[in-house]
């Protein structure tokens, strides 16, 4: 260290000039996006602007870049949301997801696409499938496992019934609040809102500190929230989102039970992606009802050193599906080796859909 004091005065001189550059720089970066779009659309008319195996690539490049001070993920955010901004100078980002406003499946898609997307919430999942497949949307945004929760079925069920292809998946870090307006009497805290899966993830902590509290089940942590506006001896277990959008106070901080509690989300679409260079196929497989089935089926993947990242079996609603099993692994379907696994796991199954290859979750 020099011991020439540093003044404050020239340090933000120096910011002011950096901050300069990094203006020209995006300004430069924003330019040549636009170029992209005529480009795109000069080879076709339909293109289709926002490709994720390019931004799950342009992220990975910058955290591998990175020497910091700024830690890998902090400066990939702030690279998120130039992307973000550059995608939507190109054609802004029409987005659903499962809502209402304020709910952890909207800060997935902000988390996803960035705060330039034009997020649209939706009354139910279906509902989001519904929006993706007649085009009123580009993508949307459904939770599909929870590390304390377990799978959410309903996401898989429709998937069941639907065509929609699988772009991209977000893992989220979930923290839940206990949440008062200004009109709770905290200490006659008698009735707690909240979605019950959330209740499942902070129950240990629930019995130990509002053990007698009535627990009111509600769609969705958000609608939890909206409810303790209105009445003065309830509270709310919701995140910072639903927090924030109702104006409550967070009176106990991240009372989930398990400390590593996050939540899964697909990004569904109409689109086939290309490969980003690590990516992830997910696939549902319907089994003949016989002995050995599922040994069967997951004995290509052992051979060819196919790692399944998930596997989960739902009750079959048609005749045809006797067992159905939802299989997420390493791999893109492009490479050889996952052909190769794919064309046998068909010749064994009665049914197999590759719902998609996507780039594995970056941020
Ligand atoms: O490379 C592209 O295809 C672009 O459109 C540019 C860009 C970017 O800003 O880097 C923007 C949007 C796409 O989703 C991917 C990348």
């Amino acid at each position: 260290m020099s011991d020439t004091p540093i003044h404050l005065d020239d340090l933000r001189q120096r910011i002011d000039q950096l901050d300069g550059d990094i203006l020209r720089l995006i300004s430069e970066r924003a330019n040549c996006a636009q170029q992209v779009a005529h480009v795109k659309l000069a080879q076709d008319k339909d293109a289709v602007f926002y490709r994720p195996e390019r931004e799950a690539q342009v992220l990975r490049r910058i955290m591998a870049l990175n020497k910091g001070p700024l830690d890998s993920e902090e400066m990939a955010r702030l690279f998120r949301e130039i992307m973000s901004a550059c995608l939507a100078l190109e054609q802004p980002v029409k987005v659903a997801y499962l809502g209402p406003e304020g709910t952890f499946t909207q800060q997935a898609a902000l988390k996803h696409f960035g705060e330039s997307a034009v997020s649209l919430p939706m009354a139910a999942i279906d509902e989001v499938f519904r929006e993706v497949e007649a085009g009123a949307v580009n993508y949307g945004v459904v939770p599909v496992e929870n590390s304390t929760e377990g799978v959410v079925n309903h996401t898989l069920d429709t998937f069941m019934d639907s065509s929609i292809k699988i772009c991209g998946e977000v893992v989220l870090r979930i923290h839940h609040h206990l949440l008062i307006s200004e009109t709770t009497r905290q200490d006659k805290v008698s009735r707690i809102y909240s979605h019950p899966q959330s209740f499942g993830q902070c129950r240990k902590w629930l019995d130990a500190h509002y053990p007698h509290a009535e627990r009111v089940p509600v769609s969705s942590n958000a609608e939890a929230a909206k409810l303790v506006k209105t009445e003065w001896h309830s509270a709310a277990i919701a995140g910072d989102m639903a927090a924030k959008l109702y104006g409550l106070e967070r009176i106990a901080d991240k009372i989930e039970d398990r400390p590593d509690n996050s939540t899964r989300f697909l990004i569904i679409g109409n689109q086939d992606i290309p490969m980003s260079g690590e990516d992830k196929t997910s696939i549902v497989v319907a089994m003949r009802n016989q002995p050995g089935a599922l040994h069967d089926l997951l004995e290509p993947f052992h051979r060819h050193k196919i790692d399944l990242t998930r596997i989960e079996t739902r009750p079959s609603r048609t005749g045809v599906w006797n067992y159905v099993f939802f299989i997420d692994f390493k791999g893109h379907r492009d490479e050889p080796q996952v052909a190769a696994v794919l064309e046998e796991v068909r010749l064994r199954a009665s049914e197999l859909r590759v719902l998609g290859s996507y780039p594995q979750g970056v941020l």
